[in-house]
């Protein structure tokens, strides 16, 4: 039995994917130890000592998330990223008053519906910098029982002084991680990001293995029509993607928290344009959608109901039945969140995965893990015969792909702890398909005929 280890020894254990998962509190503790880390293991000082940090999300808790940081780090500036406007950025700056060293940067939103989803933290230290891009907003519960993911970078080390550091590329990785981290932020077009854009250029970020995958809000035309959403997967995945052959009987898995308004029949958007750049293969992009088989992973009401949180876990679990009413052709692409593997049946997702998994279950042509849920606020909705792409919100994932880490065609996936040298799955496969009468969850409508496991019923206002 190997006792607590130290993030440090979390985090090299966790190499070379560096895929972990938050700590869930209630379960056994064999499942907090691999691949997993706390925001306060991520914080910590053995991790670097803090100069300044950036915190890009959408809900934020301010004094709990100072107490995240070490004593010794809570007075460094801090620069909160986020997408309020009128009163909820008021709120949050009244909150953040007694803070001196707290900042703020509000997100541009110009599209109706859009959302600031990234969640990301840049951290400064004395020895370098750090990003973790993630799934959890800076708040308790987003930390204490849920199924949450992150990737967390290497030590990018500070580039030695030269005059040409102002060309961004210099310190890029094969994945060009870099320049796609400063094009994205570039997108804000904020200027209280330049000093972090400038820290950004001033690091060698030459060890990153992950490809960036972002949405900003905007319609994104011409040569920027592939530059975020799903037309950034469909020309990553053409362009580095697995051989057609070789994966032609692969399904496609999307996980989410949320779905949006996705047309009244498959074929307006999940089935025809989504699942086309998900299934994208290299060389092409088109590929005859109807062999591709997609699996959606969204929790039953009975999966909420028997969480460690019980009937609250579907607050944040925001399918309304307005929407679902509308799209029940995604029942036949359902299935439930079993996560035994990882001892985190009970712990709702709040995580968004997708993957492309062999049949077998062994192995996957690429993993990603992002903020972007199953919209097309998230991933964008193709407009005017396709010249363009619209997106509402912004969301922020990377991309998992074989060539970076040393394989040529596919990555060893498992959900069984013990198997640390694959990359560990949040949930496990197979997947467990929906029976006639498995019902999604859904966060508007009342549940009382059974109580959840703190024997409440739910009933929304
Ligand atoms: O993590 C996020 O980015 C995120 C965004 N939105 C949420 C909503 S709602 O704004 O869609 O009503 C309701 C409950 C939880 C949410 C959430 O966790």
């Amino acid at each position: 039995i190997t006792g607590p280890l130290s993030p440090d020894q979390v985090y090299s254990e966790g190499q070379p994917y560096s895929f972990f998962l938050t700590k869930v509190h209630g379960i056994e503790s064999q499942y907090n130890q691999v691949s997993v880390m706390d925001i306060k293991d991520i914080l910590s000082p053995i991790m670097g000592t803090l100069q300044a940090s950036c915190q890009f999300n959408y809900m934020f808790e301010i004094p709990w998330l100072i107490k995240q940081y070490p004593e010794q780090f809570r007075s460094k500036p801090l620069l909160l990223v986020h997408g309020f406007t009128a009163g909820n950025k008021t709120a949050l700056e009244i909150e953040a008053t007694k803070y001196s060293n707290i900042k703020f940067c509000q997100a541009r939103l110009e599209m109706i519906y859009g959302t600031h989803h990234t969640k990301m933290m840049i951290l400064l230290y004395e020895e370098g910098m750090r990003v973790v891009i993630h799934t959890s907003n800076l708040v308790e519960k987003d930390w204490y029982q849920k199924t949450q993911g992150m990737w967390i970078s290497p030590l990018f080390p500070k580039l030695k002084k030269e005059e040409n550091k102002s060309n961004y590329s210099r310190g890029d990785s094969p994945t060009n991680f870099k320049k796609d981290l400063l094009d994205y932020i570039g997108s804000y077009k904020a200027y209280q990001l330049k000093d972090w854009q400038q820290h950004i250029a001033d690091h060698d970020m030459s060890s990153a293995k992950v490809i960036i995958i972002g949405s900003s809000p905007g319609r994104h035309m011409g040569e920027n029509k592939h530059k975020f959403g799903h037309m950034r997967l469909r020309k990553v995945l053409n362009t580095h993607g697995p051989q057609k052959d070789f994966v032609k009987s692969w399904p496609v898995i999307g996980q989410y928290s949320s779905i949006g308004s996705l047309g009244a029949t498959k074929d307006v958007w999940l089935a025809t344009e989504f699942l086309q750049s998900l299934a994208t293969v290299e060389g092409s992009s088109c590929v005859p959608l109807a062999s591709i088989d997609l699996k959606l992973i969204f929790p039953t009401k009975d999966n909420v109901r028997c969480s460690l949180e019980g009937y609250p876990a579907g607050a944040s679990i925001p399918y309304s039945i307005n929407v679902a009413k509308k799209q029940t052709y995604l029942h036949s692409y359902f299935h439930h969140w079993i996560s035994k593997g990882r001892g985190r049946s009970r712990a709702m997702p709040h995580i968004k995965s997708y993957c492309r998994p062999s049949p077998s279950s062994q192995e996957v042509a690429w993993f990603l893990v992002t903020s972007a849920n199953l919209s097309k606020a998230a991933w964008g909705a193709l407009e005017k015969k396709g010249s363009q792409l619209m997106i509402r919100s912004y969301e922020l994932g990377v991309l998992f792909l074989p060539k970076f880490f040393g394989s040529k065609k596919s990555i060893p996936v498992s959900s069984d702890i013990n198997d640390t040298d694959k990359l560990l799955l949040p949930y496990d496969l197979p997947l467990k398909p929906y029976q006639k009468e498995d019902r999604p969850w859904i966060w508007d409508i009342a549940y009382k005929e059974l109580p959840d496991c703190n024997g409440n019923m739910w009933c929304p206002s």
